[in-house]
């Protein structure tokens, strides 16, 4: 049976890349140009640059064709990601679905599982997270990934796994979304931390902060301790604080050194420090870094008022 990929952004195009190394795969956009497109030239220039689509992957914008799949992919951004399961619950409910965006709803403050069991009560809803840029994997890099659903899912973890893309799987599907969501907002403030010049041991420390707060809220949320040490929190937010590659990181360092940033490009970790700073005075928690990015991305503080306010906060024990 034939998986589908709804979305042909960088990371749902280089997912369908790599599964096509194992049989057919459908990859769905919603612009019948960029479908053409890429029909024509085996490539998706607008999201992807350089790589090339295997004949196995059928590109459409044609969302009914993805009725066949028993498997439906999601890679839309994840403020879009609400609204686009309610107008397709007809044609997704039922099926497995495996959320591949990373962040918190801003509307309701709910992770990809809980938007997914919303709209589709009958669907099995997974999440595929960890570190991994869409480049080196429809280049054919070796990547780990976490695979979380609520029901242990041994059959789903061979099916999406494939020479180059080997999956880990748990049952933890809080801790996994909540690490993929999270490490971008720390992601974004390492980037504000290089951007403005304070050095890669101001980076260190607000790397392990940062992860003191995600461990906070996520254990608060019902996570467990290992998933948060895994690929999906650890793996991700290493990979993520480092890289060039990386948009969060990249916009970090805009905003850090008072550059320009193309407000087209998909920054996750904006939007989810704003959810985050929502969750953290729901439950009574202390976030001070997310705070600081979610005030920084509004532009209701300035980088030298956000460094002097973390660094002013009361001594405590580690
Ligand atoms: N890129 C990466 O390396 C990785 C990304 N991710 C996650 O994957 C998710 C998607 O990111 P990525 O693929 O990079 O994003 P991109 O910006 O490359 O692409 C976003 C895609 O979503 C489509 N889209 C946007 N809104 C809608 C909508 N309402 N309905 C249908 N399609 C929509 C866009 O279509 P259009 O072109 O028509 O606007 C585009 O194809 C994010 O949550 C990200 O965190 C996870 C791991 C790695
Ligand atoms: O999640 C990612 C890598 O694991 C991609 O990060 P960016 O969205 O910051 O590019």
């Amino acid at each position: 049976m034939t998986i589908a990929v709804l979305g042909a952004g960088a990371f749902g195009t280089a997912l369908a890349i790599s599964l096509a190394q194992r049989g057919p795969v459908l990859l769905w956009a919603r612009d019948a140009a960029q479908v053409a497109e890429m029909r024509e030239s085996r490539r998706n220039d607008r999201r992807l640059p350089g790589a090339v689509l295997p004949e196995v992957l059928t590109v459409t914008d044609r969302i009914e064709d993805a009725a066949g799949c028993d498997i439906v992919l999601l890679g839309v951004p994840m403020q879009k990601m609400g609204g686009f399961l309610s107008e397709n619950a007809g044609l997704l409910d039922g099926k497995v679905l495996v959320s591949c965006s990373k962040g918190i709803d801003l509307a309701t403050g709910r992770g990809s599982v809980a938007l997914i069991e919303a709209a589709c009560p009958g669907a099995l809803a997974a999440v595929l997270t960890g570190p991994s840029f869409a480049a080196d994997i429809a280049r054919g890099l070796p990547t780990a990934l976490t695979l979380a659903c609520r029901t242990d899912a041994p059959d789903l973890q061979a099916r999406l796994s494939t020479p180059t893309l080997r999956l880990y799987r748990t049952t933890d599907t809080i801790g996994a979304e909540l690490g993929g969501a999270l490490k971008n907002v720390i992601a974004i403030a390492a980037g504000v931390v290089i951007g403005a010049n304070l050095g890669d041991s101001a980076r260190a420390a607000l790397m392990t902060r940062g992860f003191a707060e995600m461990n906070r809220l996520a254990m608060k949320l019902g996570a467990r301790p290992e998933t948060l040490m895994g690929l999906s929190g650890f793996g991700d937010l290493v990979l993520t604080c480092t890289s060039l590659q990386s948009r969060n990181f990249r916009y970090g360092i805009a905003l850090g050194s008072g550059s320009a940033f193309d407000p087209g490009v998909t920054v996750e970790g904006a939007a989810t420090a704003r959810a985050v700073t929502g969750l953290a005075r729901d439950h009574g928690l202390e976030m001070p870094i997310a705070a600081m990015i979610a005030a920084l991305c509004a532009q209701k503080i300035s980088v030298a008022d956000a460094v002097t306010a973390l660094l002013s906060r009361p001594l405590k024990e580690e």
